[in-house]
């Protein structure tokens, strides 16, 4: 079963070749992570999948539905996104930002019910939020407002999550909570696809992972097939050391 697919996808990114075309399926309970170094394109492809932004060619399909074909309001039932970079400038509070993520379950004129803001607070439980509700967002670090973030998507519960960079800002133990999060929602059958820049976490917590490389060229498949040391070393052009500890693989960038 497949919940999103790129089908013959190029994403558009000005002043580039073509490269690969893409043909992956997002299935229930996997977790995808997009590779790749500065401006190979993942931020483009992400916004590409939840059509926010036209391919060059190609297609993305949402449940069998064309992307085009399907309504906003319940494509944001079904499909959320992260973004890398936010303009926090609404005056709102902690709570009220995380209850966005109900929107799209409202009727028009339907405000938040008991349900709605206990799914919030929950999500920011989970976050270590809690005690941040009543705040104004523009007063949280960057890391607590990345978490908000991803709060906010826990309230929305669509059935494809995509994360641009979702351990952006985090100090280490929220990264793993944020990693552990998300592995308990792909449990859920939720579709994880996010990018990362952080090979370990990749390792550990990706079921799938996509190599995007700045001229285009991609290759994809299961974790543990992509992320092999000379794969690694030549898309981001960096030597690196592989070591193996208690079965978990790390890479590190090499001194030469
Ligand atoms: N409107 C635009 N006009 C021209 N080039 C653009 C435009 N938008 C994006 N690009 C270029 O497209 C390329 C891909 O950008 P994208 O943000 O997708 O990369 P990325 O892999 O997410 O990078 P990073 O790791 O730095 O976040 C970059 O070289 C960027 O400069």
């Amino acid at each position: 079963m497949t919940i999103l697919s790129a089908r013959e996808l190029i994403i558009d990114i000005p002043g580039r070749s073509n490269g690969a075309k893409l043909n992956l399926d997002l299935a229930p309970g996997q977790i995808w992570g997009v590779l790749g170094p500065n401006g190979a394109g993942k931020t483009t492809l992400l916004h590409t999948l939840a059509g926010l932004k036209a391919p060059r060619c190609g297609e993305v399909w949402l449940d069998d539905v064309e992307l085009a074909a399907i309504p906003r309001r319940e494509m944001a039932r079904k499909l959320g996104l992260v973004f890398q970079d936010r303009q926090d400038s609404f005056p709102a509070t902690v709570l009220e930002t995380a209850l966005i993520g109900r929107h799209p379950w409202l009727s028009v004129w339907q405000s938040e019910q008991a349900e709605d803001i206990h799914r919030a607070e929950a999500a920011l439980g989970a976050l270590d939020l809690r005690e941040l509700g009543e705040r104004l967002l523009n007063t949280l670090s960057g890391g607590e407002r990345q978490r908000v973030a991803i709060a906010t998507l826990m309230t929305q519960d669509p059935a494809v999550w995509l994360l641009d960079e979702p351990t952006n800002h985090l100090d280490l133990h929220h990264q793993v909570q944020v990693m552990r999060l998300l592995s308990a929602c792909a449990h859920r059958e939720k579709g994880i696809f996010m990018c990362l820049h952080d090979l370990n976490l990749a390792a550990r917590w990706c079921s799938h992972v996509l190599l995007l490389y700045p001229d285009g060229q991609a290759c994809w498949g299961p974790t543990e097939s992509m992320l092999v040391r000379d794969a690694l070393e030549g898309l981001y052009d960096q030597k690196l050391i592989e070591l193996n500890k208690d079965d978990i693989r790390l890479f590190a960038p090499a001194n030469d």
